[in-house]
């Protein structure tokens, strides 16, 4: 079993064109749901203690997953005892249910065991399950101790991460092959538990991964202030939102940080305030990363720092009310570095309604404004134009609360004015913001998630040592 970090992340479609590549190399759907069931198994048996296991199956190859585990864990000396609603359809999960051999519960009827094994449904579903599958589905989850879901709980649609009815919620979910997008989208992420893969041994290619944690370093032994990242932030209206983005910044690891607008001194003193108005702040070749949105406002005077923004060459990173003020083709007739971090209004407001999943959204949105596109809440979406994507997956639920995503802006730029892969700097910063949240617990305010910065990026930094 292997933790999601970095992994690869397969729509229903690419899982079956890995699998359909694996046939043409010699597989057999036999062989690849036998690994399949011994690995749900083995799990179950480890997962499970000495508890009394039981396994429901449905008619496609998710259950003769489930057929086959249970016989793996009556191999293994466990007490199972296997349920389904209806009899398997495609010659595997015949096959499989034959190796079972034992007796097959009907579903409805079927009592509660310690441990229950979803085999329902997989990546194949396309509509609700029936009612009373549902309802027996949930009374036995319900029932149950340790409530595992073998691939996807049944009843949430792979791709997009929607609940197609009513879905219990697990502990455990054992992703086969690769995570899917469900296992990280919302709401079907939060009903996954824990997700585990389990390797089946075919090859995947694919552009979507899951959040790797950041390869961060300390500074350089001859580094200075200016080599380490020069983040520039324009302040707008609502002055804290630029205070918080360049607090984030500086604590995320940027050697000078300057807001431009804010001339009265004031702490942190290591924040170095300027006019905008008098020369051109905007212009400084050593700007790393400029930063406009937080708090800015949408007037005129807004209008005028965002043209000065897009005016400058310098990697951009624009955020709230200025996502309100651009169009993706002016993004992209600009050209250049430009990272955005919209939420769900200010993605829709730049990028009008959308079809499909977040994550197809979000890899649209790049393409079409030719920037980094980090689709903010719950579970975040990265995307950059050519088409990876990273899916960030869940995150403290406490990250909702003002003044957080100028955190984020700020963590990000720093980030970015390090140099490197923008979509890389964009993965850092996600990454940093959850880590500082989760150091945090409960309760905080943005102000303490900018200062958390700082001990989440030395974590990182140790865990890229390690
Ligand atoms: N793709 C791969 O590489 C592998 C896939 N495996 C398993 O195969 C699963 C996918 O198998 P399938 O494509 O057979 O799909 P599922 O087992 O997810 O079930 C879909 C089947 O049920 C029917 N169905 C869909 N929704 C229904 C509903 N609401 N009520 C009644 N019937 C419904 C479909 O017509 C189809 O026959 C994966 O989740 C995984 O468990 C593994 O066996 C190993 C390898
Ligand atoms: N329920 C949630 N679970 C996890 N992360 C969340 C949740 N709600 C918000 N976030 C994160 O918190 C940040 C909020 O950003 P944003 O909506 O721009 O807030 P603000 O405008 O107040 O700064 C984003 O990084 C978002 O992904
Ligand atoms: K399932």
């Amino acid at each position: 079993m292997t933790p999601l970090d970095g992994t690869i992340v397969l729509d229903a479609a690419a899982m079956r064109a890995a699998e359909q590549a694996a046939i043409a190399a010699g597989e057999s759907v036999e062989s690849l749901m036998q690994r399949a069931g011994r690995a749900v198994g083995d799990a179950v048996h480890r997962l499970a203690g000495a508890h009394a296991v039981l396994v429901v199956c449905g008619p496609g190859n998710n259950g003769g997953d489930g057929y086959l585990a249970a016989a793996r864990l009556r191999a293994l000396g466990r007490t199972v005892r296997v349920a389904a609603a209806a009899a398997p359809r495609g010659a595997a999960a015949i096959a499989a249910r034959e190796a079972w051999g034992g007796a097959v519960e009907p579903l409805a009827a079927a009592k509660p065991a310690p441990v229950l094994v979803d085999s329902l449904y997989g990546t194949g579903l396309r509509r609700p399950l029936a009612a009373d599958e549902a309802a027996s589905l949930a009374r036995l989850v319900a029932g149950a101790a340790l409530a595992i879901a073998v691939d996807l709980p049944s009843g949430v649609a792979s791709d997009d991460g929607a609940l197609l009815g009513q879905v219990p919620r697990y502990h455990v979910t054992l992703a086969l092959g690769a995570a899917k997008p469900a296992h990280l989208l919302q709401p079907a992420a939060a009903r996954c538990g824990g997700v585990r893969v389990l390797p089946l041994g075919i090859a995947l290619s694919g552009d979507t991964r899951a959040l790797p944690p950041p390869r961060l370093a300390a500074p350089p032994v001859d580094s200075h202030k200016f080599s380490r990242g020069m983040v520039a932030l324009i302040k707008g209206r609502m002055a804290g939102a630029g205070e918080l983005a360049a607090r984030a910044a500086m604590r995320a690891g940027a050697g000078y940080v300057s807001l431009l607008g804010a001339t009265i001194p004031q702490a942190p003193h290591a924040l170095v305030r300027r006019s905008i108005e008098r020369d051109d702040p905007l212009v400084d070749a050593r700007i790393g990363a400029l930063v406009i949105g937080p708090g800015l406002g949408r007037d005129d005077h807004a209008r005028d720092l965002l043209e000065r923004a897009l005016a400058s060459d310098r990697a951009l990173l624009i955020d709230g009310d200025a996502l309100h003020l651009v169009t993706p083709e002016r993004l992209r007739a600009r050209g250049g570095t430009i990272v955005l971090t919209p939420h769900a209004g200010e993605f829709h407001a730049l990028f009008g309604e959308t079809q499909g999943s977040k994550l197809a959204a979000a890899c649209t949105a790049a393409e079409r404004a030719g920037a980094v596109v980090v689709y903010k809440g719950p579970d975040t979406v990265i995307a950059a134009p050519g088409g990876r994507a990273l899916l960030a997956g869940e995150a403290s639920s406490w990250l909702s609360t003002a003044g957080s995503g100028d955190v984020l802006a700020g963590a990000i730029a720093a980030r970015l004015a390090a140099g490197g892969d923008p979509l890389d700097a964009a993965a850092a910063g996600v990454w940093l913001h959850a880590a500082a949240a989760r150091r945090l617990g409960a309760g905080f305010i943005a102000d303490d998630l900018a200062e958390a910065l700082a001990p989440a990026l030395a974590a990182a930094i140790r865990e890229t040592r390690a």
